[in-house]
C-alpha cells in the first residue's frame, strides 16, 4: 500500500500538485487519469523520489519515504519496478541485456542465476526466442513486454507504469493492460498506472483517481465512473463520441 498525504509540488512558485491525498491499495491496479499537464507524471516522480515534494508525505506501508535519507531511499527503490513512458529500453542492449540490467546493478546473483531470472521474466511476459534481438528489431507491443519483464526482474512490491500502452493498437494495449493486472494479482503488488486511455480505465481500473489542474478531483472504481455527476470528470472521460454513446446506453439501461 502507498499513501500520499497532502502532497504538494511547486516549481518556481507554480503549484503543479495541490494537497493530493489518497491511498493506492496492494493487489490492485490503481489508475491515475487526467488531461495532459494535469500533474500525473510529477506525482509518480514524487512517489519514487525523482522530485522532492514541496510538502506532504509519501508512505510506503509504514515507511515515510519523504523522511528517508538518500541511502535509505535507494534501498526502498529496489522494491519498485518502473515502466517509463515509451518503454525507455536501452537500444544498445539486447532484449536479454535489458532484463539483466537491474539484476547486474542491484544483486549479487551469479551469472547463471541472473540468466535464469531474466529468462523466467521473459517467459512470464510471453517473450520466447527473442533474447538476442535488439529493441529496434521487435514490435512496439514486444518492447512494452520487455519493459515489463525488466520491471519485475527484482520481484518488486510496487509497480509504477507511466502510460504503459501509449502508441499501441487497442488489442495490443488490452493485452498489455491484462498482463499488468495479472502480475499485480499474482505477486500481490501495489500497481499505479498513469494513463489517458479510457479502455484501460474500463478494463483494469480497480481504483481510479482523476487529477485536474494538480488537484484530486474525483476517485472511485471503474464502475463508479459511469454514474459520476462530476462535471470535470465527465468532460474528460466522455470526450469521445464513442464514450458518450456508452454513457447514454448505460443511462437508458438504468431507467428500465
Ligand atoms: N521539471 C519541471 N519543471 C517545471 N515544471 C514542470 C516540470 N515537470 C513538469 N512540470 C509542469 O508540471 C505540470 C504537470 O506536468 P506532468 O508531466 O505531470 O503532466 P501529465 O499529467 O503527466 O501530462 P501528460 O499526460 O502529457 O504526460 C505541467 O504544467 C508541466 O509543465
Amino acid at each position: 500500500m502507498i499513501r500520499c498525504i497532502n502532497v504538494c509540488k511547486t516549481f518556481d512558485d507554480r503549484e503543479v500538485l495541490s494537497n493530493i491525498d489518497t491511498t493506492f491499495e496492494k493487489g490492485k491496479t490503481n489508475l491515475i487519469i487526467g488531461q495532459s499537464g494535469s500533474g500525473k507524471t510529477v506525482l509518480l516522480k514524487c512517489m519514487v523520489g525523482l522530485h522532492e515534494v514541496t510538502s506532504g508525505d509519501i508512505m510506503y506501508s509504514e515507511t515515510n519515504f519523504s523522511a528517508l535519507s538518500n541511502k535509505q531511499r535507494s534501498e526502498e527503490r529496489k522494491k519498485i519496478g518502473m515502466i517509463f513512458q515509451g518503454g525507455a529500453l536501452f537500444d544498445f542492449a539486447t532484449v536479454e541485456g535489458n532484463v539483466l540490467f537491474p539484476l547486474n546493478m542491484f544483486t549479487n546473483m551469479s551469472e547463471e542465476e541472473k540468466l535464469d531470472r531474466a529468462n523466467f521474466c521473459l517467459r512470464r511476459v510471453n517473450l520466447i526466442n527473442v533474447n538476442h534481438l535488439y529493441p529496434s528489431q521487435i514490435s512496439g507491443g514486444m518492447q512494452k513486454r520487455v519493459a515489463i519483464a525488466r520491471a519485475i526482474a527484482l520481484n518488486p512490491k510496487y509497480l509504477f507504469c507511466d502510460e504503459p500502452n501509449s502508441g499501441l493498437d487497442p488489442i495490443t494495449a488490452g493485452i498489455i493492460d491484462n498482463l499488468i493486472k495479472e502480475l499485480t494479482i499474482e505477486y500481490d503488488i501495489t500497481t499505479i498506472i498513469n494513463t489517458h486511455d479510457m479502455n484501460s480505465v474500463m478494463q483494469i481500473g480497480d481504483k481510479v483517481m482523476f487529477i485536474h489542474e494538480g488537484k484530486k478531483w474525483w476517485e472511485g472504481s471503474k464502475d463508479d465512473i459511469l454514474d459520476s455527476d462530476n462535471p470535470e470528470l465527465n468532460k474528460f472521460v466522455f470526450a469521445s463520441e464513442m464514450a458518450q454513446m456508452v454513457k447514454k446506453y448505460h443511462n437508458r439501461l438504468k431507467m428500465k
